[in-house]
């Protein structure tokens, strides 16, 4: 299966340092791909680089076969690439599904077309609509974003990536701060999405990322040390040594 988005040797040097090196990763629908490695190994600007948020250095990024490395950030998300950020990026004054449709209007093709804005605003409406379903979050879709718990604010965001009506979604540290049961709401929110998206996942919760990851990439100082399902990284030696922190 061909991969949804692909990429090759991707590179980003930060003056002298190689923060990412010749990293190959692909990504299929259907598929969680968690990025697992130490603080520092890489893992945010790989997703910074994917989402168009910093350019690369060197190599290739393709969405379904196409070139995208030098495409700016907004066409990208036109494109199906979603994000969500690693601290909390909700505005906390406006109503939840408010912060959804907000994200699905700055996606939309001509965000700036004010004269076109009530066609555009019921266009959004759906998105959030149904990306707050896809979230669990309709319930919730008048209150404040800020009165949220903080599982729910974490979900909010996947609502808010959900309403750019992404195909690939690329999720910092989405368990950050979660409780358990938030962390199972979390994870059973991703298990349903991966079917019909491809999934990255970078996060600190082994136990979670064991669980839900159907592919595990190991860094280590910008580097991809190790690709595979979890058993295979669960066993593998390098891995073991230099991440899992044993001899
Ligand atoms: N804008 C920048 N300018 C200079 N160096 C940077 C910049 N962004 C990241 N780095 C460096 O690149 C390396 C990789 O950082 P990155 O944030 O991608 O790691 P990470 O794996 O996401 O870490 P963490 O798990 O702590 O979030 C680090 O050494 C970091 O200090």
């Amino acid at each position: 299966m061909n991969a949804l988005l692909g990429v090759e040797k991707l590179t980003r040097r930060f003056g002298g340092l190689v923060a990412v090196n010749a990293v190959n990763i692909d990504l299929h629908q259907g598929e969680v791909h968690a990025v697992i490695g130490t603080n520092g190994a890489g893992k945010s600007t790989l997703i910074n680089m994917l989402s168009g948020e910093i350019a690369a250095s060197e190599g290739c990024i393709k969405l379904e076969g196409e070139e995208i490395t030098t495409r700016a950030q907004s066409r990208r998300a036109r494109d199906g690439v979603g994000r969500s950020y690693q601290r909390t990026t909700i505005f906390p004054e406006f109503s939840v599904h408010e912060n959804c449709r907000l994200s699905a209007q700055a996606a939309a093709p001509k965000p700036w077309a004010i004269w076109e804005a009530s066609r555009r605003c019921a266009t959004s409406n759906a998105a959030a609509e149904e990306a707050l379903a896809a979230a669990g979050l309709s319930a919730d879709a008048q209150r404040i974003a800020g009165t949220l718990s903080h599982g729910a604010k974490r979900q909010l965001e996947v609502a808010m990536c959900l309403a750019t009506r992404p195909r690939v979604l690329l999720l910092d540290e989405p368990l950050a701060g979660m409780g358990a049961e938030e962390t199972e709401r979390m994870l059973a929110l991703l298990t349903q999405l991966k079917a019909s998206h491809a999934i990255l996942l970078v996060e600190h919760d082994m136990d979670a990322v064991f669980r839900i990851a159907d592919r595990i990439t190991v860094m280590v100082n910008g580097t991809v040390i190790a690709t595979g399902d979890p058993d295979s990284i669960r066993n593998n030696v390098e891995v073991r040594t230099a991440y899992l922190g044993e001899e």
